[in-house]
């Protein structure tokens, strides 16, 4: 059977400044319903941009993402408007993500009111069911999002995401930026998510520790190149790449679980 979502040899090439960037080079991976898959590389290695095209914001130069059978990159208009609502993403920079006089109201009833997913008469009780949903309270709808801490602002963004019933959800460093308490908080809230409404997700991170905590399985990256996956616990304790070596390397919890190995 085909996979619920699947990248097949995709690769794009950057030209600037009369040099050739190849930031995605023959990158392949499936990923199941339900399932969260980790991509996780240093700096550089095509991981923002590998996101960007599964959110069509960006073209690829070649090869396919298939999606719930279809082919993602080659739907356009109405068919296209009427998908994108299936896959969602959550960045790192929330503070840039919403207009800047947003309430919170404002910016999970806009989802709601585009793709028409509840009646506007209920509006506003779908968000209030949202925002308790995120662990944030009704209460917080007449808020600007801007005035937000951080941590708050991220389940905003992740109640947005939500709010349009995707199937696939995409975290571009969605944690990165939060403190060790509160990223703690989301990743727990992603996973009970996940639980509850079956969501398959795409995890961008440099930080295998964070990608340890919520994904099954997580792709290597480097150079624009898939280097390694496999289960995420396998590939912490056996690890065969020099990048996934390097990345584990750089968290202190796991080099020492590795130790106890
Ligand atoms: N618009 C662009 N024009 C030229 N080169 C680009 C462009 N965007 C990205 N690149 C290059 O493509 C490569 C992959 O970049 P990308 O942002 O996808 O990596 P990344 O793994 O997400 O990095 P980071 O974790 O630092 O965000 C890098 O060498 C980068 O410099």
């Amino acid at each position: 059977m085909e996979p619920f979502f699947s990248v097949n040899h995709l690769s794009k090439r950057y030209q600037s400044q009369g040099r050739t960037v190849q930031a995605l080079d023959d990158v392949s991976f499936t990923l199941a319903r339900g399932e969260t898959l980790g991509l996780a590389g240093p700096s550089g290695c095509g991981k923002s941009t590998l996101a960007r095209i599964i959110m069509r914001l960006s073209p690829a130069d070649g090869g396919e993402v298939r999606f719930q059978g279809r082919n993602w990159l080659a739907l356009s208009g109405q068919d296209l408007r009427a998908a994108r609502r299936h896959v969602q993403m959550v960045f790192q920079d929330t503070y840039g993500a919403f207009n800047p006089r947003a309430t919170v109201a404002d910016a999970i009833g806009e989802p709601l009111r585009i793709h028409r997913i509840v009646a506007p008469r209920d509006r506003q009780a779908e968000i209030a069911r949202l925002l308790e949903r995120v662990g944030l309270g009704a209460d917080y709808a007449a808020r600007p999002v801007l005035q937000l801490s951080g941590g708050q602002r991220q389940r905003v963004a992740i109640a947005r995401a939500i709010a349009c019933r995707p199937s696939l959800l995409v975290m571009d460093e969605a944690v990165s930026a939060l403190d060790v308490s509160v990223r703690a908080q989301i990743l727990e809230l992603l996973v009970s998510l996940q639980s509850e409404t079956g969501l398959s997700c795409l995890f961008v991170s440099h930080d295998l520790a964070v990608i340890r905590a919520v994904c099954h399985r997580v792709a290597i990256m480097e150079m624009g190149r898939v280097v390694e996956q496999g289960e995420t616990d396998s590939v912490i304790s056996n690890p065969q790449s020099d990048t996934a070596k390097r990345l584990i390397a750089a968290v202190p919890t796991l080099r020492k679980d590795q130790s106890h190995a």
